[in-house]
């Protein structure tokens, strides 16, 4: 059963010739959250905003909870859609308590019990009478979570949730937002630039660029096996080189840097050209790999060393390749390192998206 069914949406503002979002189809199953992950422009807001009947779309339907709520002939406006927002600066009213601003607008009998439930799920029992200049940023921002559950939408729509939260505390309001959307059973869209907060809160991300899906998948598939060169650098880092699949049709790609192992085989057939993409995290130092290069520059950071090496392709030129190395390595520039491949990082990509 899908909470949201999107059926090739197209909006275009009045005054522009391109649509903010083109043909976009997507289902999204009860219970479940997904993000809309994009650069800048890319047509997530206005998706969510279409959700949410801010927008018309001027093609394609939307359906919540089975209803539709847009096409030619419908449109149901957004106070009567089942939605809560979350707004990017939380949106709470100054002048009203945590209590009333979590109950705002809920008149029905159990307004006392139900504000106190959604408050404990939140975490903030005890601060009911504070105003919203007395709390951190996380826990305004778990007051406008508040408010958007307390009457039990069918779907709850987040736009950049944590882009005002310090990097500690976007760390923890991660985990915390993922906890209370499951414990509350709703289904949530979540607007997101950055590939972190993608990874880390969905069950499914959808990638967009200039208002078309480019790919649609679990964190994992997406982060694993991306379907383009866009989805490949937008969604962490990555290594795009040209190749060709083995004459016997064998999962190994024959690149100017030798052979290398892919286990995500879709769409190949032998002999094919192809673009492929090497995570970082798929090339281990290793004496006995084939792969031999010279250290040209890198950072560490803590977690990773991330280095560029430089590689004598079978051209003759140099290709550079950007690895993640184990901080404990002690590494210099001019230093020579051999590596192996591990196939799990490793993609064809389209080179159109
Ligand atoms: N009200 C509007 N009128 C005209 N064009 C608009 C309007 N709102 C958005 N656009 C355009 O539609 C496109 C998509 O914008 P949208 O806000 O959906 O992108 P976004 O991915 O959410 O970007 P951001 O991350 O910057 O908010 C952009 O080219 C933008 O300039």
């Amino acid at each position: 059963m899908y909470d949201i069914e999107l059926k090739r949406i197209t909006k275009t503002y009045l005054g522009t010739d391109e649509p903010a979002v083109k043909n976009l189809s997507l289902n999204v199953e009860k219970g479940s959250i997904v993000t809309l992950l994009g650069p800048s422009g890319c047509g997530k807001s206005t998706t969510l905003r279409l959700l949410a009947g801010f927008e018309r779309a001027n093609a394609g339907s939307i359906a919540l909870a089975g209803k539709v709520v847009s096409d030619e002939n419908t449109w149901i406006p957004p106070e009567k859609r089942g939605i809560g927002m979350v707004f990017q600066d939380y949106a709470l009213f100054p002048h009203l308590n945590v209590f009333d601003n979590v109950g705002f607008g809920y008149k029905a009998k159990d307004r006392r019990a139900r504000v106190m439930e959604v408050l404990e799920l939140v975490n903030l029992k005890g601060y009911e009478k504070r105003y919203p200049y007395e709390l951190s940023g996380g826990q305004q921002q778990r007051v406008a979570l508040a408010r958007a559950l307390t009457r039990r939408p069918v779907v709850v729509l987040l736009d950049e949730p944590f882009s005002n939260l310090d990097a500690d505390l976007r760390v923890t309001m991660r985990v915390e937002v993922k906890r209370i959307i499951k414990e509350a059973g709703a289904t949530a869209i979540f607007v997101s630039h950055d590939q972190k907060d993608a990874l880390a809160i969905s069950d499914k991300i959808v990638v967009m660029k200039e208002g078309v899906v480019q790919q649609i998948g679990s964190p994992r598939e997406i982060y694993q096996y991306p379907q383009n060169r866009f989805v490949a650098g937008f969604v962490g880092q990555s290594n795009i080189l040209k190749g060709q699949i083995s004459q016997d049709g064998t999962s190994v790609i024959t690149t100017a840097l030798g052979t290398v192992p892919c286990n995500h085989t879709h769409c190949m057939c032998a002999g094919e050209e192809v673009c492929i993409s090497i995570r970082p995290d798929s090339l281990e130092m290793d004496t006995k790999g084939h792969i031999r290069g010279r250290v040209k520059e890198f950072t560490y950071t803590g977690e990773v060393i991330d280095a560029v090496i430089g590689i004598e392709a079978s051209s003759g030129e140099e290709q550079s390749l950007l690895v993640h190395i184990h901080p404990d390595e002690d590494i210099r520039v001019g230093d020579t390192i051999s590596f192996k491949i591990l196939p799990n990082f490793v993609a064809v990509v389209k080179s159109e998206e």
